[in-house]
């Protein structure tokens, strides 16, 4: 079965999109780590070991795994002209610096014959040593000749993108539609290249409709996005979401888009820092009735309900202020919602295992959950709840500050609610 339909975050997983982390996790300079949005430098044997446990459990659940990366190259094996127009766009996007250096860039990826490698090669990032750059130019601009002279021990000439492997983020599926992001920093808003490609070209995407896209003038990343109920959607307004872009999206899931069933959106305001960084950072759902939390967030939260108006075009909204268990009871209909603090009552244990994204559970179908297996006080917990965990290395791949959830994008579920 081709395209989309993801109505809620637990019902049984049917399909999923990754990407296994490549050579983008050697070009991290410490340097830039913050620039990079990404908080150390992993070994990356290990983190492709641990990657590969995590599909291997995917798989062994009867879920079909694509890769990123497979789906990218068979657009260009298809068409070289889908391949040249990526090529394209890539270029526009890199942040190279000199008309010169760019079209050395592009005469460097042109000469790829091999197109998974090409793919690759563009999502690892691009050092000056592997360009066969002249030892002079006719320079036509400044840039150029102030590579020449102050640019040798600037190594990437292109950036890499160290957290593709967190394809959560860039797309969004909702039902049978898709957002592409436009991502919050320019360093992540290239990753959303690829999605763009392949709902244009890609024949088991290209007829999915589009809620967003990432020409339009707002950001939104799909950690932000949760596929409540097959009528309630959530969405965190938060640092990388801004509420504009949940605007947008209520017009068109209201209004434009045939077939929708989303009656209701929740738009959840979060602390716009980084430790509140997505809203599937703050709470995933484990089962009909659980969630896991971030402690912190628990008290009083302000939550939009967004409905369709009377007026053609018309969004109505109103304003909830409770505690989230509240919220979810109301949002989803399913009384006595029961929320699993990230760390149980232990602060340390519970700062600790957040930041190693112990709330980003990623579950696989009711009461079933992939975990990271550094979690031990909150993994703990949830066997004690009553989870079945599926369990999964992370030592290295923690290292991003993703967890299971941001790890994979949804394609496919069953409906359960
Ligand atoms: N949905 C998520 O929580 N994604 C994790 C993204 C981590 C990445 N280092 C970032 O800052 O964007």
């Amino acid at each position: 079965m081709t395209g989309i339909h993801v109505t809620s975050e637990i019902g049984n997983l049917r399909k999923v999109c990754v990407h296994r982390p490549g050579d983008e996790l050697l070009n991290l300079p410490p340097d830039s780590l913050d620039r990079l949005l990404f908080n150390d430098v992993p070994f990356l044997d290990v983190a492709q070991q641990e990657h590969d446990a995590f599909v291997d459990m995917l798989r062994s659940q009867g879920v079909e795994v694509l890769y990123l990366e497979n789906l990218v190259a068979e657009t260009f094996d298809a068409s070289p002209k889908f391949r040249a127009r990526f090529l394209d766009q890539f270029i526009a996007e890199a942040s190279i610096k000199g008309d010169q250096m760019a079209k050395e860039v592009r005469a460097y990826l042109d000469s790829f014959e091999d197109n998974l490698a090409l793919v690759k090669k563009t999502m690892a990032g691009i050092t000056r040593s592997e360009l066969d750059l002249p030892r002079t130019y006719p320079y036509t601009t400044l840039q150029d000749m102030v590579n020449e002279h102050f640019n040798r021990d600037s190594v990437l000439v292109v950036d890499p993108m160290p957290n593709l492997c967190f394809i959560r983020d860039p797309f969004a599926c909702i039902g049978e539609s898709v957002t592409v992001n436009r991502m919050h920093s320019p360093i992540r808003n290239r990753e959303s290249l690829y999605m763009e490609h392949l709902f244009s070209c890609h024949p088991d995407f290209v007829n999915t409709p589009q809620l967003l896209s990432r020409t339009d003038p707002y950001s939104i990343e799909g950690g932000d996005v949760l596929n409540l109920t097959r009528k309630s959607l959530a969405v965190g307004v938060s640092q990388r979401t801004e509420p504009a872009a949940i605007d947008h999206i209520a017009r068109n899931v209201f209004w434009n888009t045939e077939g929708s069933e989303i009656e209701r959106i929740f738009a959840f305001e979060i602390p716009p820092y980084s430790e509140f960084t997505h809203l599937d950072t703050v709470f995933t759902q484990i089962d009909v009735d659980k969630y896991t939390v971030h402690p912190a967030i628990l008290g009083s939260m302000r939550v939009y309900e967004m409905s369709k108006g009377s007026r053609p075009g018309e969004v109505r909204i109103k304003r909830h202020v409770d505690a989230l268990e509240r919220i979810l009871e109301y949002a989803t209909g399913v009384d006595g919602i029961k929320l699993i603090p990230c760390g149980g009552q232990d602060r340390l244990a519970s700062v600790r295992e957040q930041w190693n994204d112990g709330t980003n559970t990623l579950c696989i179908k009711p009461g079933t959950i992939c975990v990271y297996q550094r979690n031990k006080v909150t993994n703990d917990l949830l066997y004690k709840e009553g989870l079945e965990l599926l369990v999964v290395p992370s030592a290295e791949l923690s290292r991003g500050r993703g967890g299971p959830r941001c790890m994979s994008a949804a394609l496919q579920r069953a409906d359960v609610l």
